[in-house]
């Protein structure tokens, strides 16, 4: 189980910035910071897929980025397990795996030569390494690619390697930030599948995208985020609900504009 309450991250503009700034002030600017994320709250429980979303620059990246301990809070609490990795990051790091756009691949070493050196870095011994290798090549459908360069493989191939260095480590919450973006439908549904898997195993996940379809094929819950602030958050019922549409897209169009009549 992860419980995410009260979040809110501001980063000071810079000179460039201030200097370039439009009429149209974004709320969450004020003179010297811009308020990314305000107040963001949700939770996940063990086996569920939460789906988080929320326009573009809704704070979505900035919240997953807390979640892995990549950026601390201000406020708020993230506990995992009654643990709050806010206050314990060498924890959050251990319990939480995490893909995000710039999660890298050492070019010059061989995919299968990556995700062992990442599970050594996590301390797991050699058996260990040999079966959870086994187990996600298998999962990820990666047999063929293993003793490719990392530097030459293509972008499907490549996430599916991110995949399986995120989650080496048996992580207790597997953090997702838009993972199937520019993927092929072969690609995605790989991903898919193995979001399935990690919900069989009983891990929760989270994961952020612009895909209600995925949504429907994978989420327990819902999150929504708009301007860094939390609009909703319950199952996907209760979000078919509050945004007064059985469509996903229909209903999300609601909740971020209020128009829960129409
Ligand atoms: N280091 C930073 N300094 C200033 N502003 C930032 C910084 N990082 C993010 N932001 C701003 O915070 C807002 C939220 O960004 P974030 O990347 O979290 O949004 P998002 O919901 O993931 O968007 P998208 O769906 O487009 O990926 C954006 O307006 C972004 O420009």
């Amino acid at each position: 189980m992860i419980e995410i309450a009260g979040l809110k991250k501001k980063f000071k503009l810079t000179k460039d910035h201030k200097k370039n700034k439009v009429d149209d002030i974004d709320p969450r600017e004020d003179k010297d910071y811009f308020h990314s994320v305000r107040n963001v709250s949700f939770s996940c429980a063990k086996g569920e897929v939460l789906g988080l979303l929320g326009p573009n620059g809704a704070g979505k990246t900035t919240t997953l980025r807390m979640l892995s301990t990549a950026l601390k809070p201000d406020e708020g609490s993230i506990t995992i397990a009654g643990n709050d990795i806010v206050k314990k990051p060498l924890l959050g790091r251990k319990s939480i795996g995490f893909l995000s756009g710039s999660t890298g691949l050492y070019g010059r070493l061989t995919v299968k030569e990556n995700i062992e050196y990442f599970a050594k870095l996590h301390g797991m011994s050699k058996k260990d390494i040999a079966s959870r290798c086994e187990e996600l090549f298998t999962m990820l459908d990666m047999h063929k690619f293993i003793d490719k360069r990392a530097e030459n493989l293509s972008t499907g191939m490549k996430q599916k390697a991110n995949i399986a260095r995120a989650v080496v480590h048996h992580p207790d919450v597997v953090v997702l930030d838009e993972p199937t973006t520019g993927l092929d439908i072969m690609t995605t549904q790989t991903v898919i599948n193995f979001i399935k898997g990690l919900k069989e195993q009983g891990t929760p996940v989270i994961f952020s995208t612009h895909h209600l379809d995925e949504v429907a094929l994978l989420c327990d819950r819902v999150a929504v985020i708009n301007e860094g602030v939390s609009c909703f958050d319950g199952t996907v019922d209760e979000f078919k609900k509050a945004g007064n549409s059985e469509e996903l897209n229909q209903a999300f169009i609601n909740i971020l504009t209020e128009k829960q009549d129409v």
